[in-house]
């Protein structure tokens, strides 16, 4: 079967149907959700109060400073890292060189914010602007999804992903026709799954937390576990960024709209909705119940990094003294399957951490709203499917060895129930 062949046999997402209602959606969404939490009702289903007109949507300044953003997080990228990771070993055997120096940009990017408050950058002012900046961001998404797929189109076939070569325009510009789409050793789809957006998310929440004390004199307590729950997650994929090049993403999707504009606008502007909704609904939050909710969210970081931390040692290094007592189930590829530890509890312990983490993001806004909770339910929808898409792939990788781990472990993201 030829690459263009095995990618029409496996479509995904419903094909270009479904890709083209999937196109439309994204965008809609993100800007219904955007204004849906700044208006009164907050009704995460209703209509929102008012629709913008293009003057309010499109704006020079927010373009300029998407892309001083962009060039600030290209810079970082580019300083000395203090490791140089190597990638999964690729179709023609070699393998990619990745600079480590994710958490280093976090914390120069803290520091240049820093100084730039101090020298009066008005970022209470950026909450103001998230709708000029998310119509930036998604139409610089369009225009650079559409570079990379006429880019892709001169990729030798080795460099094509697995999924987005299946000839027709609008599925494979979706999906991304390129694996590891670069310019020299500057990899396009690395450094936007980890920087400008994941970045970007934790300062819309500052600002938001400090538009909310210059508002009502201090932030609030939810405002402050919604920032501090973020951060640490942030903190902790750049803390374990060479953890990312065994992901999904890196290893089998291709770079299109879907990641492209889910990295740089999905992310930072739906990822903080939580934040926004709270600067717009304050809600009151009692001690014993942020004692709770942070107690919630420990169990969901525990779980999270104790199950990608297990995975990542044991496929560096199967004989580290940490992972070398685990039960396994040899595979024809020489690789193994952990059937015990959290990898034989459920068959994505993962995800169930991340899930319940984002239970906590959500909690601190109370249970009158839905809204702050379309994070939960929009991830937990993403994470079945991606669940779905990720047991096809080991199914076909490893044959009867995954069956014998699907017998042995029989549930997938929720013990005994799922
Ligand atoms: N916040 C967000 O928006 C999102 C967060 N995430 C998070 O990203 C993280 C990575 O997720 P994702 O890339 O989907 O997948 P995983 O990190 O779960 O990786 C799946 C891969 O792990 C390996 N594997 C599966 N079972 C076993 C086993 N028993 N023993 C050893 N290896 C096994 C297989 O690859 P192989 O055998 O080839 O190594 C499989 O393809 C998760 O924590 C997830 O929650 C993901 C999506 C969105
Ligand atoms: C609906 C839509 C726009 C889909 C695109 C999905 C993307 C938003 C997500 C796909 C996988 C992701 C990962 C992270 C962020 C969201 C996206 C890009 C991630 C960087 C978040 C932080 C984690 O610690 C992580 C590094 C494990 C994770 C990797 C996957």
């Amino acid at each position: 079967m030829t690459p263009r062949e095995a990618s029409q046999a496996s479509l995904e997402f419903g094909g270009p149907l479904g890709v083209t209602a999937i196109l439309v959606l994204l965008p809609a969404t993100m800007f219904h959700l955007l204004l849906v939490a700044r208006s009164g009702p907050a009704r995460l289903l209703g209509p929102p109060t008012y629709l913008p007109g293009l003057e309010e949507l499109w704006s020079p300044q927010a373009l300029l400073l998407l892309f001083i953003w962009l060039g600030l997080q290209v810079a970082l990228y580019l300083l000395p890292a203090r490791k140089v990771a190597e990638g999964l070993e690729l179709k023609d055997k070699s393998r990619l060189r990745y600079p480590i120096n994710g958490f280093q940009a976090l914390v120069l990017t803290a520091l240049l914010v820093g100084l730039g408050v101090s020298a009066g950058l008005p970022l209470g002012a950026l909450p103001e602007m998230l709708l000029p900046l998310a119509f930036a961001t998604t139409l610089t998404s369009f225009i650079f999804s559409l570079l990379l797929y006429v880019k892709a189109l001169a990729a030798p076939v080795s460099a094509l992903a697995p999924g987005g070569n299946s000839g027709n325009p609008i599925y494979d510009f979706f999906l991304g026709r390129e694996l590891n789409p670069r310019l020299g050793s500057f990899d396009f789809k690395y450094f936007c799954e980890l920087r400008p957006g994941l970045i970007g998310w934790v300062f819309i929440n500052l600002a938001l937390l400090i538009q909310e004390a210059e508002l009502r004199g201090s932030p609030s307590l939810a405002m402050w576990l919604v920032n501090g729950f973020q951060l640490l997650y942030v903190g902790d994929a750049l803390w374990y960024e060479e953890s990312v090049l065994t992901t999904m993403d890196i290893i089998h999707d291709g770079f299109g709209f879907m990641l492209v504009f889910g990295d740089l606008a999905w992310v930072p502007f739906i990822y903080s909705l939580q934040a926004q909704f709270l600067l717009y609904h304050p809600q009151p939050l009692g001690l014993p119940m942020a004692l709770l909710i942070c107690f919630i969210k420990a169990i969901g970081y525990y779980i999270f990094r104790g199950a990608n931390s297990q995975k990542n040692t044991f496929r560096k290094n199967p004989s580290d003294p940490s992972v070398a007592g685990l039960q396994t189930i040899p595979t024809a590829t020489g690789r193994q399957l952990l059937v015990s530890g959290w990898w034989g509890m459920v068959r994505h312990p993962n995800y169930l951490g991340d899930l319940i983490m984002a239970l906590a993001w959500s909690l601190p806004c109370g249970l009158s709203y839905l809204l702050p909770y379309f994070y939960l339910l929009y991830f937990t929808a993403l994470l079945v499917h991606r669940e779905a898409r990720d047991e096809q792939q080991c199914l076909r990788k490893y044959g009867r060895a995954w069956q014998e781990y699907c017998k042995r472990v029989p549930y997938r993201i929720i013990p005994y129930v799922y």
